[in-house]
């Protein structure tokens, strides 16, 4: 059987929400951690590569989530579909404009959409203008995000100021029409040389127009909210049958922790609720500067608290704190060292018998799975909108078992790691 809809996700937690949905939407669905060797598994209807190229230079980007594309195309996939953050998260420089470019240009595709809406999460589009709740984008916490900060709420802008194309605009007076007039103003836009339509949504409801619309496009592009829609159109080819919810996984076992190195509002909440009721460690980006021995102390630290109930290993600050360190030693240099600390903790967590592990915070998540050697993951039951648990598929063979929530920054409510153990027990 080959895979109807081939998936590239610019990192690992936007992997684990667009699977996650897809799963819930019916389609078998398995998380490749970057460009595959092998071929996918035999019963699978979609297939989501998750690489770490968000922030990654525009070049770097382009060339893995090509080879990506190759490897999906020879899976004989009928669909393809470019996920990013539903915050749009990216740079002046990319990496969402380029990177689609490019696969429209390999896959000879002239038009195709950008829709990061994600109403369940409080995402949402009109006027082409990004909401994450009540606020612009410019206006959230996305303002300060350390890597790639959101200032401007203006979609067709800011895709504009990434690509070479034409970007235009489908608003939500299109969108409340349904599949048939959206399909139409795609096909205006094609005639007046828009290669991109940024898409209006605010509901559920609005997606599935917009995924119906999207039926013959080859190529798609957006947060995960978009793929909704995507499987009922496979379904009315006849091509999938409707499989129920996600998966189990099975007997869970090993202690608990979670690593956050998200510094987004929700993240910070979640950090704040979990020390009041479990033993926390602040891995100091200061300490690591100044060459300490981090990851050793917490681990030693871990030692001592983990059995007694989950532990909580944070470097998530404040932006004031987050903007001193990054003055000191550079933005990306700052990102790295934090990354490779954590990512070194988890190897150890997992030596120390960690057998239920949440991580917080795409670029974190990379790191860690990429540490862990992780090569693909299979979905289980939601946490919250966006995030499932899954089980890890390792590259060694016989390795203990390790459930994995690979949460994103923003994702989730304050109580989230506290109480996300209680979806898999
Ligand atoms: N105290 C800190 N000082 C400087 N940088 C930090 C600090 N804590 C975390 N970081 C870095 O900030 C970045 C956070 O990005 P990450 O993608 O993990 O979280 P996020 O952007 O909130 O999550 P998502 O991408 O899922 O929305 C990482 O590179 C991390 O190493
Ligand atoms: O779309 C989102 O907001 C998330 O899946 C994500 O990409 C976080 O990095």
């Amino acid at each position: 059987m080959a895979v109807l809809l081939g998936c590239i996700a610019d990192d690992f937690t936007g992997g684990t929400d667009l699977a996650g949905m897809l799963v819930k939407s019916g389609m078998k669905t398995i998380q490749l951690i970057g460009v595959p060797t092998e071929p996918a598994p035999h019963d699978v209807d979609a297939v989501v590569i998750a690489l770490k190229s968000r922030t990654n230079p525009a070049p770097e980007a382009i060339e893995e989530s090509l080879r990506a594309l190759e490897w999906l195309k020879s899976q004989g996939c009928q669909q393809f579909f470019f996920k990013y953050c539903s915050t749009f998260d990216s740079t002046p420089k990319g990496n969402i404009g380029p990177v689609a470019e490019a696969l429209m240009k390999a896959l000879d595709t002239k038009f195709t959409i950008a829709c990061p809406a994600f109403p369940a999460n409080k995402r949402s589009i009109y006027k082409g203008h990004l909401f994450v709740g009540d606020d612009l984008l410019s206006e959230s916490g996305m303002r300060n995000h350390p890597l790639t900060p959101m200032t401007d709420s203006n979609l067709v802008r800011v895709l504009q100021q990434q690509v070479q194309s034409k970007v235009g605009l489908t608003d939500y007076s299109v969108v409340k029409g349904g599949a048939g007039v959206i399909q139409k103003r795609f096909a205006d836009l094609r005639k007046d040389g828009n290669q991109f339509s940024i898409v209006d949504a605010l509901s559920d409801i609005d997606l599935y127009s917009i995924g119906a619309a999207c039926a013959d496009l080859p190529l798609v592009t957006g947060g995960s909210g978009i793929a909704l829609g995507l499987p009922e159109n496979f379904r009315k080819k006849g091509l999938l049958k409707i499989i129920g919810d996600a998966s189990k996984l099975g007997t869970v076992r090993g202690l608990k922790a979670v690593i956050a190195g998200s510094c987004s509002v929700a993240t910070q909440e979640q950090v704040r609720a979990m020390k009041e009721k479990s033993p926390a460690y602040f891995v100091d980006p200061l300490a690591l500067v100044d060459g300490r021995d981090v990851v050793t102390e917490a681990l030693e630290w871990v030692a001592q608290k983990i059995v007694k109930g989950p532990v909580l290993i944070y470097a998530t600050s404040s932006p004031e704190t987050v903007k001193s360190i990054q003055d000191k030693v550079g933005i990306e240099k700052a990102g790295e060292m934090v990354e490779h600390a954590l990512a070194q903790i988890a190897k150890g967590l997992i030596k120390l018998g960690v057998g239920q592990l949440i991580v917080a915070g795409g670029e974190t998540s990379g790191a860690v799975v990429k540490a862990l050697g992780i090569s693909g993951l299979r979905i289980g039951p939601e946490i919250a909108p966006g995030v499932p648990w899954t089980k890890a598929i390792f590259t060694e063979v016989n390795h203990d078992p390790l459930v994995l929530a690979l949460k994103s920054g923003n994702f989730g409510s304050p109580q989230f790691f506290n109480e996300a153990w209680d979806y898999i027990q």
